[in-house]
């Protein structure tokens, strides 16, 4: 194995007689954002899962840095940061307080990066200063998912596993974490694996979107990368004579060309554009279904 931080070869799970996960494959670099997408009930989380240790895969080989997660031993998950989908405990601590009994567990841990996170660095950090002193049961949704991001990021992980981190964030507050997860790995360099079902959030994060599907990885690239590789139609837009004019075709370079041909000077603002992401998406994600029954 080659020193990723994740590699994943040949994943399977089954739950009693039902496979879930039918020959997984792929690798995580340092520093790199990964994000899995794929329909409910796709094997998202139990992947995750496996990854965090949490549970026994049925097959395969998994490194996740550089250990089996199977024998993964305290050091290992010290080393590890994972964000829950939801998490109600602890109502009558104080934000502060909890952070920095659970940052406590960490201190031994320092290695290569200083452990925890100071409290009050790591609360601007997430932006619960103002939050500090308040009980958790008193937190609105959006600031317990950040309290949530907080105690997950706490021990300044290498690597961070956030499963739909962002349900419940109003724009501004879904704006701020996305900005969270860009200073982690630009100044931490921590590698993260994330699920959304949000397309527009997958687009704005990943530096490789991952599509899960029937059981296997069936599409991996950036949003471009993955419209290129359905080889989706093309959209082209353009107005003429002030009139809006919008068409898909699988040749952009020949229409665009035939396009001037016949109006030249009267085409303006021209805009040519892959498929979107929930196109090339729906399609993977279709043709995977298909394929698999
Ligand atoms: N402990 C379990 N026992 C039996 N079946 C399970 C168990 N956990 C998950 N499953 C089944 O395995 C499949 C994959 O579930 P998983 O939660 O990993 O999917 P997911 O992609 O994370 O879904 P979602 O997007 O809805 O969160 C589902 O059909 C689920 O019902």
């Amino acid at each position: 194995m080659t020193g990723a931080v994740i590699e994943v070869r040949d994943l399977r799970m089954s739950y009693g007689p039902k496979e879930v996960l039918a020959g997984v494959d792929f690798t995580a670099r340092r520093g790199e954002v990964l994000v899995l997408l794929g329909p409910n009930g796709a094997g998202k989380s139990t992947t995750i899962e496996i990854l965090e240790g949490f549970r026994r895969r049925s097959a395969g080989d998994v490194r996740v840095l550089g250990v089996d997660p199977a024998r993964g031993d305290e050091p290992w998950r010290a080393r590890l940061g994972v964000v829950l989908q939801s998490w109600r405990d602890h109502g009558k601590w104080r934000v502060r307080e909890l952070l920095r009994h659970l940052g406590a567990y960490y201190a031994g841990y320092s290695g290569d990066r200083e452990r925890p996170w100071p409290v009050d660095e790591l609360l601007d950090v997430v932006g619960l200063t103002e939050s500090a002193g308040t009980r958790i049961a008193r937190l609105s949704g959006g600031q317990r998912r950040r309290l949530d991001v907080a105690i997950g990021i706490v021990g300044r992980p290498e690597l961070l596993f956030l499963d739909e981190p962002t349900v419940g964030f109003d724009p501004e507050a879904r704006r701020e974490f996305h900005d969270l997860v860009h200073r982690l790995t630009d100044v931490e360099e921590t590698t993260v694996l994330l699920t959304t079902h949000d397309l527009d959030e997958a687009e704005k994060l990943a530096d490789r979107i991952l599509i899960l599907a029937g059981g296997r990885i069936v599409a991996g690239g950036s949003a471009d990368e993955l419209a290129r590789e359905v080889a989706g139609e093309t959209e082209v837009r353009w107005t003429r004579d002030g009139r809006r004019f919008v068409h898909s075709t699988g040749d952009a370079t020949a229409f665009v060309r035939e396009l001037f041909r016949q109006h030249d000077a009267e085409i303006d603002d021209l805009e040519v554009r892959p498929s979107s992401l929930e196109e090339t998406y729906m399609k993977l994600v279709r043709e995977a279904e298909g394929s698999a029954r």
